[in-house]
């Protein structure tokens, strides 16, 4: 009886555990026969949820790839996530088939704030599509090189910046790159002592407003679109108390620098810029709008990006002051001392073209991309990819890749030099760290041309080194990051010092507010 008993209870459980492996498959199988990626398995009522990285999602990412392979399928409560684990799985399916995976997710926050200007966070369609036409018209390389002198004199005032106010490096360099944007796009000067200075804390402001609506605060809403109809008194709904503030925020962002920029134009005033190339052609409402959102759109896309980039730059100077050393040295022999380089210099500079190339890729200030949606169902190394699916890049994964990049934590730009030549081959972290397809970013010919243009600078005239102990000798320091995007290293102690008293002579000469302004 006790056997029988134990017999029909074994049978029980392999039926269950049968029908259970059966059904599962089921689950897994897709219209075409084929299994999805594989990936962990999903939980009852909270699918793959607590598979989700909380911090740093690109180290977590990157743990699901190496456990289940190169593409992993995720389910965050119905909404399909493909993770792409390596550069090739991105480049075949964000790349090569760009025609298929260039949608956004949709945002429900972008509409309740207005932040739909900002065409990163727009579907694929039209309204896109004419916002990024009208954007690379006016960011291509051609055009880009028209923009230069707006370039050099903020570097110019930065590094006297750094002569004077070395401890601020940081939010000088911040306030560099997001003065450049607002000029590029508008061809508006600012400068602290300028009235323009108040698009920079417009735009500033703006961007924070951002950052909490589309971050943790929105998030929820963007998951849960149905949310947007909650009362605003409820518990969960704090999201909407704030919309009133962020929807003002987007709208000044949008609306106020243009005006001054046409003002400016009316009177004849204007520089050069994203706005003076595009109001030539805005004759309706819908164009103007095309042309605001654009211009916008740079700033928002364009001056964290860089401010970070320009932060890895410093660490890695920092922490390999031997790569320091040799860009110095090609500087000196090739600019000599007299003057500061220019973007003209860079073709006989290849050791800094390297360098700069070295800092995209050792710390990806975007580790993981900008999610695009699958617009169609697909299929990929027998897998099926569903329609609707994110599918998430991982940009600092393909940097630490050890067939590509050998040594992938060290710092170093001799990696792209045969003979003494820039040969970036396969090599090139540019291939990862803007994008892809028709998504991938079109403002990564001025980001490189301004960077370039930075690092040379800085490097002619300063030294730049890290913690020190009480003998004055350097420490060793473990850097560490801040969780946002773009990604920043946390402060560190650091050191930045003019190399020579021709060095801070030459700044001043160069950066005097009267040569500065008289530039163009
Ligand atoms: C080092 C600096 C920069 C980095 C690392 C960077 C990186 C990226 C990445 C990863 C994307 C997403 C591409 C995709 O969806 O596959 C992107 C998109 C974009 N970037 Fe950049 N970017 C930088 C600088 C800039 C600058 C300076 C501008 C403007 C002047 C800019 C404007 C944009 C815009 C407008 C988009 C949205 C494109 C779209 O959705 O069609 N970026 N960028």
């Amino acid at each position: 009886m006790h056997r029988l008993f134990h017999v029909a209870n074994n049978t029980a459980l392999w039926v269950l555990c049968v029908s259970f492996l059966a059904l599962l498959l089921v689950w897994r199988r897709r219209p075409k026969g084929l299994p999805l990626p594989p990936g962990p398995p999903r939980r009852f009522l909270i699918s793959n949820i607590s598979d989700l990285p909380r911090k740093f999602s690109h180290l977590g990412y990157n743990a699901l790839c190496k456990r289940y392979g190169d593409i992993v399928y995720l389910d965050a409560f119905g909404m399909p996530l493909v993770l792409l684990g390596t550069q090739q799985a991105a480049v075949d399916l964000l790349g090569r088939r760009s025609a298929k995976y260039s949608d956004r997710r949709f945002s429900v926050m972008a509409d309740l704030t207005g932040f739909s200007w900002f065409f990163a966070v727009n579907p694929y369609g039209p309204k896109w599509r004419k916002a990024r036409r009208a954007f690379s018209e006016t960011m291509n390389p051609n055009i880009v090189a028209r923009y230069r002198p707006i370039g050099e004199r903020a570097v110019r005032r930065y590094l006297l910046r750094l002569l004077e106010d070395p401890e601020n490096y940081r939010s000088n360099a911040l306030y560099m790159y997001n003065g450049t944007i607002i000029a590029v796009a508008y061809g508006l000067d600012v400068h602290a002592k300028s009235d323009n200075d108040k698009y920079v804390k417009i735009a500033e402001k703006t961007m924070k407003s951002f950052h909490e609506a589309f971050g943790l605060g929105g998030n929820y809403v963007h998951r849960f679109p149905i949310l947007k109809h909650l009362p605003s008194w409820f518990p969960l709904a704090g999201f909407k108390r704030r919309l009133p503030e962020w929807s003002a925020d987007a709208r000044r962002l949008r609306d106020e620098p243009w005006e001054a920029a046409m003002k400016a134009l009316n009177e004849g005033k204007a520089a050069s810029s994203m706005a003076s190339v595009l109001t030539g052609d805005a004759n309706t409402e819908e164009k103007v709008s095309i042309a605001k959102s654009a211009c916008a759109s740079a700033y928002a896309a364009g001056a964290d990006t860089m401010f970070a980039t320009f932060n890895m730059f410093v660490a890695a100077m920092v922490l390999f002051p031997e790569t320091q050393r040799l860009g110095q040295a090609e500087l000196d022999s090739v600019v000599g001392r007299d003057r500061l380089p220019t973007i003209r210099d860079k073709a006989q500079l290849p050791y800094l073209s390297a360098l700069l190339l070295e800092v995209f890729r050792w710390q990806p200030v975007v580790p993981t991309g900008v999610s695009h949606l699958a617009m169609e169902e697909d299929e990929y190394r027998g897998y099926h990819i569903p329609r609707g699916a994110v599918l998430l890049p991982n940009s600092w994964a393909y940097s630490r890749d050890p067939l590509v990049y050998p040594d992938p934590e060290e710092f170093k730009p001799e990696r792209y030099l045969r003979n003494g030549k820039l040969y970036v081959g396969e090599q090139d972290p540019g291939t990862f760290v803007f994008g892809y397809g028709r998504r991938v970013c079109p403002g990564r010919y001025f980001a490189e041309e301004m960077l370039f243009t930075t690092v040379a600078s800085v490097l002619q005239c300063f030294d730049i080194s890290g913690p020190r102990d009480k003998e004055g000798l350097p420490v060793k320091f473990e850097l560490k990051f801040m969780d946002v995007s773009p990604m920043l290293p946390e402060e560190f102690e650091c050191h930045i010092r003019p190399r020579s008293t021709a060095a801070e002579s030459l700044v001043r000469t160069a950066c005097s507010e009267a040569e500065v302004a008289g530039l163009e």
